[in-house]
Parts: C-alpha cells; sequence; structure tokens
C-alpha cells in the first residue's frame, strides 16, 4: 500500500509514522507513507496557500491550485493507481472499524490535512472521494485524525501485526469490546488473576473470555450488542 500525506505541517509526522509497529511496516516495505508539505505546490514564492473567504466572514480558507497541483504531481509519479482521496473533516463520516477494514483493501490512500477554515469547497467537490471524521469534534488541523486512521489501516495490513490473529479477534473485529487480560504475577499486592487462566484448559478459558467480553459489552456498549452476529454459545453466554 501507497499512502501520500498532504500537510502543511511534515514535521508533526515522523515521530508517530516512524515509531513501533508503523515504522517497522514501512522498513518492511508493507507500506510507503510519504508526508508532502503542500506548500511547495503555492502559486508564487511566498508559498500562500490560504486566502480570506469570499463573502466575508472570519478566518482563512485553504485555496485549491497547490491542493490539486500536489495530488497531480502525486497522479503522475503512480498513473497506474485510483487512490481514495480523504479529506479530514468534522463533517465527514465518522471513521470506525468497518472503514479501517474498507481502506486497508485500497492500494493507494491519500490523506488532505486541512486548517483554518478548511479547504475551498471544489478541493471537496472535484478531488476529494471521502471525507471523513475521527469524531465529533473540533481540531486544529487534519494531521492527527489523519495519523488516527493511518495507524487502524495499517496495523490491518498483511504481515504487519505478528500475530494475524490479535488483529482480528480485536474488540470491535469480533462485535464485542476485548476480554480482560492479564500477565505475570499470579498475585499482585493481593489481587489474584482468575483461577480459569491458570487452569491450561483451553476450552474453558476461551469460553470464559467469550462471557467477559459480553459482559463487558453489556455494561459498557450495549448498542454494539444489536449489530453482534450471535451464534449459539453467545446466546448461551448470554442466558447464563
Ligand atoms: O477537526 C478536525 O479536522 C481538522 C480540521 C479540518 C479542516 C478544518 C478545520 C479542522 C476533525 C475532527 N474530527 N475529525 C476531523
Amino acid at each position: 500500500m501507497r499512502i501520500d500525506v498532504l500537510t502543511l505541517f511534515p514535521e508533526m509526522f515522523p515521530g508517530v509514522l516512524g515509531a513501533s509497529i508503523l515504522g517497522k511496516a514501512q522498513e518492511r516495505g508493507l507500506v510507503t507513507i510519504n508526508v508532502v508539505n503542500f506548500r511547495q505546490y503555492a502559486g508564487n514564492k511566498h508559498g500562500t496557500v490560504d486566502d480570506t473567504p469570499y463573502g466575508g466572514g472570519a478566518g482563512m480558507v485553504l485555496k485549491p491550485e497547490p491542493i490539486f497541483r500536489a495530488v497531480e504531481a502525486i497522479l503522475e509519479e503512480v498513473p497506474e493507481t485510483k487512490p481514495r482521496i480523504i479529506l479530514l473533516c468534522p463533517q465527514g463520516r465518522t471513521f470506525r472499524q468497518e472503514i479501517a477494514e474498507e481502506l486497508a483493501q485500497e492500494e493507494h490512500l491519500i490523506f488532505l490535512c486541512g486548517h483554518y477554515e478548511g479547504f475551498d469547497e471544489r478541493v471537496r467537490q472535484h478531488l476529494a472521494t471521502d471525507e471523513l471524521s475521527i469524531g465529533d469534534y473540533v481540531l486544529t488541523g487534519g494531521e492527527l485524525p489523519a495519523m488516527v486512521i493511518i495507524d487502524a489501516v495499517v496495523r490491518l495490513l498483511p504481515g504487519v501485526l505478528g500475530n494475524e490473529e490479535s488483529a482480528r479477534t480485536d474488540s470491535f473485529a469480533t462485535g464485542l469490546l476485548e476480554h480482560p487480560h492479564y500477565t505475570r504475577p499470579a498475585d499482585f499486592r493481593g489481587w489474584k488473576v482468575p483461577e480459569v487462566l491458570l487452569s491450561g484448559h483451553h476450552a474453558n478459558i476461551a469460553r470464559w473470555r467469550k462471557k467477559e467480553a459480553l459482559r463487558r459489552t453489556m455494561e459498557r456498549r450495549p448498542d454494539l450488542l444489536e449489530r453482534l452476529e450471535w451464534d449459539d454459545e453467545l446466546r448461551e453466554l448470554y442466558e447464563e
């Protein structure tokens, strides 16, 4: 997968995209992430990328030319791809795991990170293929939303997570929240690990985990139960 990020603050990215799992995924060639400062595509030597809004009002609007030029430069470089061009903004479709799964199937993603009052509407109408929000709150720019989405998508790419299993059994992927996790010591300040987890009885452990995931989901996110694919085991656990 190739990912391009168009931003005015490229310095925000190396720490997040270069570290840990995302950094290793790039080293291993599982994903290529390019961060582009679209100021270099401005039309003048001052690097002007924003201007006052037609119709008046406060704030500045990002001009269309620099963005169109930056995207066109990318498309010329890889003419064979058909990228999803994703605009990050509070008005976008709310990001969720199923969208991460959908984007993980793509070969090329381009993220447009806005600032100020956002992009000129012609960027939304004639360039972006998607608009995504990471939640109902307003941030200073689209960079953090882009990093959140890149993190959620790249971890789903084949080979990125050591244990394929962990990506798929993640909460939301199974439709339930995660069960509790424990590790050594078995007794920490008198707080003991549930006996079943020390039993080595795999069937009982799996059952306990599924039951705890169901309990936790009922307590914290009953809304998720509506979307759940109920199997007999789950139904039985629910009745218990
Ligand atoms: O604030 C956000 O994007 C930054 C942004 C983009 C364009 C204009 C203003 C602000 C955001 C919140 N949830 N998802 C995205």
